[in-house]
């Protein structure tokens, strides 16, 4: 069976899609099949070609044509404003989020890849800056603050270098506090929690074999939560930051415990149970786009807390002080 490729045009746009169409399925004996054209291209008008696919297949076409639309840059728009109504930037909600965070105490957790370092070929230099390591490592001042990754504990540690966080590595499975102490936890142990310490050796990073225990970076979180003595509070406000499907079960507990809240890093449209969203630039739009798109970083997500920090620290203030 030949395939052929017809031009869809609306005469008026300018703009033509481009389909695969297989004559024998599309064009039955009462549809005069189009002539031959050069290169294996057909020209013919948009609302001809509905109107064939129509009289053809009924349904099944109508289907494959909605899809053909729903995947047309126009469809991709409303679907991204749809898409934003629901899951708004963070940073554009800040107030709201001050609000329902005001009097609580805030816990950060901040997946690596992809929201702390940008999404590079080569997992071994995946680098974050030093602009976000100082952001971290001034959030880690204020708040307690964990990374959770995928990665092995050790291979994450190695791109943050930041002795005052608390490590989740591999999933969530390996749970180290802060090596440097922590103000949020008297001497806690050095390993806080390895569920499933018998697999560490076998997860490879890039086989992602993973035991088929309930583990997750939402158990994970819980552990840390109950860890910090925050189990059963009901004025702790834990802000997750994470970007691809993994961090989903994370933002699932928050979304369940009715606590704080999931930002999800998207440039694109995703089922989530984040809350908020955020974008980020990625290397080739940073020139003419980060100006647009500097406000809506991770790193900027990080600052706003921060300022927020020092606002409630100054009102505090001026509360005790009269
Ligand atoms: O939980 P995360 O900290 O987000 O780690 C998830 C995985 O990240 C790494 O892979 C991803 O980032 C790489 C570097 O940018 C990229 O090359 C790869 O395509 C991404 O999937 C890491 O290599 C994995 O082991 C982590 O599980």
């Amino acid at each position: 069976m030949t395939k052929q490729k017809a031009v869809v045009g609306d005469g008026k746009s300018g703009i033509d899609m481009s389909l695969a169409v297989v004559p024998t399925a599309l064009f039955t004996t009462d549809v005069k099949k189009p002539p031959f054209m050069p290169r294996g291209y057909i020209k013919i008008s948009k609302k001809k070609l509905l109107k064939n696919l129509e009289i053809s297949s009924g349904a099944r076409i109508n289907t494959w044509v909605e899809s053909m639309r729903a995947s047309s840059p126009t469809s991709n728009r409303q679907d991204k404003t749809t898409w934003m109504d629901r899951h708004p930037s963070a940073l554009n909600s800040f107030d709201e989020i001050t609000n329902a965070s005001r009097g609580k105490q805030i816990v950060m957790f901040l997946d690596y890849d992809g929201t702390l370092s940008p999404i590079v070929d080569d997992p071994d230099r995946a680098y974050m800056s030093d602009a976000m390591r100082a952001t971290v490592r001034k959030l880690a001042g204020c708040f307690p603050t964990a990374i959770v990754s995928g990665r092995c504990r050790d291979k994450v540690y190695n791109f943050v270098k930041l002795a005052e966080l608390y490590y989740a590595g591999s999933h969530g499975m390996d749970i180290k506090g802060p090596s440097k102490g922590s103000k949020y936890m008297k001497s806690p142990p050095s390993v806080l929690c390895q569920p499933a310490s018998e697999f560490l050796p076998m997860i490879d990073e890039v086989l992602e074999i993973r035991p088929t225990i309930k583990w997750d970076k939402g158990k994970a979180l819980e552990f840390l939560l109950e860890s910090l003595g925050y189990a059963n509070c009901t004025d702790v406000f834990p802000i997750y930051i994470g970007d691809d499907r993994t961090d989903e079960d994370a933002f699932k507990v928050l979304r369940e415990r009715g606590q704080g809240f999931g930002i999800l890093v998207s440039k694109i449209p995703k089922d989530t149970n984040a809350s908020y969203s955020l974008q980020e630039p990625s290397e080739a739009n940073a020139k003419t786009k980060c100006l647009k798109w500097g406000d809506m970083s991770p790193r900027n997500m990080c600052t706003a807390i921060l300022d927020f920090k020092n606002v409630c620290t100054v009102e505090q203030v001026k509360t005790i002080s009269g």
